[in-house]
């Protein structure tokens, strides 16, 4: 029997209105409804549409995550906001360590990991993303880049139920490239090791690794059926109804 149920994760990026945001959780809390997948599914709408879309899918399985926090719970920091805000809204989980927000704001790991532990306070699921860079692939480093990043960013007290992996190869996010499968395999395989090292066996055996990065209908099948492959982390194939919930139904 399958021990890990998938996750199928939209991360809406800065996208969405209050109309069409609030209309694309609508139509696939609807869709859940009537033909219930063999995964959880979680949108992660940009910070002004948590709310919104949270009341809008109030009672559905469709679970509501925001995509970044701040380590602190409150206090003099402009512009961010803190993960009990979030858990406030009716948010489940909040993505931490993004390459977006490590290469736009210069998060580092030590960052992604106090944001992990201030989700984790919260009472949310830590979705805590890794992932090389295309010079890292060409320079043989990925396997060295995600066990750093894994070892830095997972902060004390991380367990399946409180946290779940995205490697994403930042050349394949929004690029139409992913790695072969045979690559997947062997980083997702290789976080699977570092877990149980970390966590346990049985915990590692728990955990949720996701895969993100130009994940589409097409490639959704072939990528969620490999072993240690729990779901995905889908950037614009989730802003459609239509492909999001196709990804869904592959896995
Ligand atoms: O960054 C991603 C999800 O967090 C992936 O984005 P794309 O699916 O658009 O490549």
């Amino acid at each position: 029997m399958m021990a890990r149920r998938p996750l199928i994760a939209g991360n809406w990026k800065m996208n969405g209105l209050k109309a069409d945001g609030e209309a694309l959780a609508k139509a696939l809390a609807a869709k859940l409804k009537a033909s219930p997948p063999a995964v959880d599914m979680l949108v992660c709408p940009p910070a002004t549409l948590v709310d919104r879309v949270a009341q809008a899918v109030a009672g559905s399985a469709l679970a509501v995550g925001g995509q970044d926090c701040h380590a602190e719970k409150s206090g003099a920091h402009t512009g961010d906001v803190a993960a009990v805000m979030l858990k406030d809204l009716g948010a489940s989980h909040v993505i931490v360590g993004h390459s977006e927000r490590r290469a736009d704001h210069g998060e580092t790991s030590a960052d992604v990991r106090a944001k992990a532990a201030a989700a984790h306070a919260a009472g949310l699921v830590a979705i805590i993303c890794l992932g090389e860079t295309e010079a890292e692939r060409d320079g043989g480093r990925t396997l060295a880049v995600v066990e750093s990043q894994f070892a830095e960013s997972l902060p004390e007290g991380a367990s399946p139920d409180n946290t779940v992996i995205a490697y994403e190869p930042v050349w394949a996010i929004g690029t139409g490239r992913t790695p072969t499968l045979a690559e997947v395999a062997e980083v997702h395989r290789t976080i699977r090791d570092l877990a149980a090292k970390a966590l346990g066996k049985d915990a590692a055996g728990r955990l949720r690794i996701l895969y993100g990065g130009s994940m589409k209908p097409s490639n959704a099948k072939e990528l969620l059926a490999l072993e240690d492959v729990d779901g995905g982390l889908i950037g614009g194939a989730s802003l459609k109804v239509e492909d999001f919930w196709a990804i869904a139904q592959s896995a």
